[in-house]
């Protein structure tokens, strides 16, 4: 199994190495040269097994044989054995044919602990064979910041710094990152929004000196160990509403592109997926280049979803390479075009290409904070607004198939937003409670390459 680049220059690795690497040296991202199958009866087979062997059964064919498969299912085991609920990724039926994907039963409460919690333990375990130690540098809009924290503080051999949007996480998410005492957790506050921090982290990416200097990995999206961990969801819930035996759609919160990507893998690998649906907030540039075919950026809003409060959505990257039929070279003229001039029109036929896999929609402000209360009153179910953003573009693409909305966090993390819909203010689970207790420690950045860069140099004594 090999990983090529996007950009079609960097060359090709192997699982370990590619997740390793992070963004490639070409400033692409790695995807698997092909896409691995499953025959019908292969996901048959995986209704009514346990997540972990699914995730098992559905990863492995990707590693190329860089765990062993005791190695990997240990690796998996750690991973999941800290979620809070033992189906890891229940699902509750919000109406006729529409059912809720929680995926926010780990330690942090977010989706990102899915793909976090493993490659945490995948990370380790390569670094153990070499004896190397790591700088991680990682974007957030306010959750995979939490989820990197979680999976990797305290580790002798690993530097984590963490750069969130001052002032546009919410209280819960940046006490998250802010809180944890471990020398080695380092919660940046950057002068900017999410587009900012994610462009400055594939500066140093691409400061080779620089990143070769402090070994910089990656965890955000970027990393394709990431996106794989997130196919698993799309086989555990498909399977368990009947398929291969029929199809169904999914509606998926987004923002950086990682999570629905993951489902388009998950389509490709086999499962019959009729509709992936992506759901944007007000910052609607997805939506806006499906339906348009042009893509530009027009300034991060700020919204009571804020971790999907991104317009430079890093992994599209990755869905147009696929519909530009791998031509890496018209991969990067977009994307100097994105980098020149804020934007670039989608070529027609990859733009019908993206049509014929992805539908989209948008919700405004209004519409999610109603979306929270109605279905609170109709079913019980208190969602996250970033949830509620996906139920409510799920609504208006309900069809034949069943449809399943992925619950991307915890309504406890946007207690203001979901109090503000509802009256009820919802409390953080037992293992958090003390969360506005602890004392908070973090730096406030400028958004500044060389700044950055030299702070990451000196807290990590290099
Ligand atoms: C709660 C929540 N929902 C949705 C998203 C969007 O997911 P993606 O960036 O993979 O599109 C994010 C951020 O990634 C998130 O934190
Ligand atoms: N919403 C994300 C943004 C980064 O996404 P990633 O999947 O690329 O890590 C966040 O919460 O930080």
């Amino acid at each position: 199994m090999r990983y090529i680049s996007t950009r079609g220059q960097a060359p090709a690795l192997g699982f370990g190495e590619a997740m390793m690497t992070g963004l490639a040296r070409d400033g692409g991202l790695y995807l698997p040269e092909t896409v691995p199958q499953l025959t019908a009866d292969q996901i048959a087979a995986l209704a009514g097994l346990r997540y972990e062997e699914i995730a098992f059964r559905v990863m492995r064919p990707f590693l190329g044989g860089f765990f062993g498969d005791d190695e990997f299912r240990g690796l998996i085991a750690a991973a999941y054995k800290g979620f809070h609920h033992a189906a890891r990724a229940p699902m509750v039926q919000l109406g006729e044919n529409h059912f809720l994907l929680e995926l926010f039963h780990g330690p942090t409460l977010a989706f990102k602990d899915f793909a976090m919690q493993l490659i945490g333990q995948m990370m380790q375990a390569a670094l153990a064979r070499t004896g190397e130690r790591i700088t991680i540098v990682g974007a957030t809009s306010g959750d995979t910041g939490s989820a990197a924290i979680e999976a990797f503080r305290g580790l002798k051999n690993v530097d984590v710094f963490i750069l969130f949007p001052h002032g546009r996480v919410s209280d819960v998410q940046r006490r998250q990152m802010t809180t944890p005492s471990e020398q080695n957790v380092h919660a940046l506050a950057i002068e900017g929004d999410f587009d900012d921090a994610q462009a400055r982290l594939k500066d140093m990416f691409n400061d080779f000196a620089f990143r070769d200097r402090v070994r910089l990995a990656g965890v955000n999206s970027i990393n394709w160990a990431r996106v794989l961990a997130q196919v698993v969801y799309y086989f555990s819930s498909a399977t368990a509403l009947g398929a291969p035996h029929r199809k169904v759609s999914f509606t998926v919160p987004t923002g950086n592109f990682g999570d629905i990507f993951a489902g388009h893998i998950a389509k490709q690998m086999g499962l019959p997926i009729d509709r992936l649906v992506i759901a944007t907030n007000q910052n609607d540039i997805l939506h806006r280049a499906l339906t348009t075919g042009d893509y530009r950026t027009d300034g991060v809003r700020p919204s009571i979803s804020p971790s999907m409060d991104i317009q430079v959505s890093s992994n599209f990257e990755r869905a147009l390479f696929l519909a530009l039929g791998g031509d890496g070279a018209a991969v990067t003229r977009l994307m100097d075009g994105l980098k020149q001039s804020g934007g670039f029109t989608i070529p027609a036929p990859a733009l019908a290409a993206l049509q014929s896999v992805f539908a989209s929609g948008r919700c405004s402000e209004d519409e999610t904070r109603a979306t929270i209360a109605a279905t609170l009153a109709a079913t019980g179910e208190l969602l996250c607004p970033h949830s509620a953003v996906g139920v409510k573009v799920a609504q208006e693409h309900l069809g034949a198939s069943p449809m399943i909305t992925l619950a991307t966090a915890h309504p406890a993390k946007f207690p203001d937003a979901v109090q503000a819909a509802t009256g009820l203010r919802p409390g953080l689970p037992p293992h958090m409670a003390n969360l506005f207790d602890r004392p908070e420690r973090q730096t406030v950045v400028p958004n500044d390459l060389t700044a950055l860069e030299t702070l990451i140099l000196e807290r990590a004594g290099l």
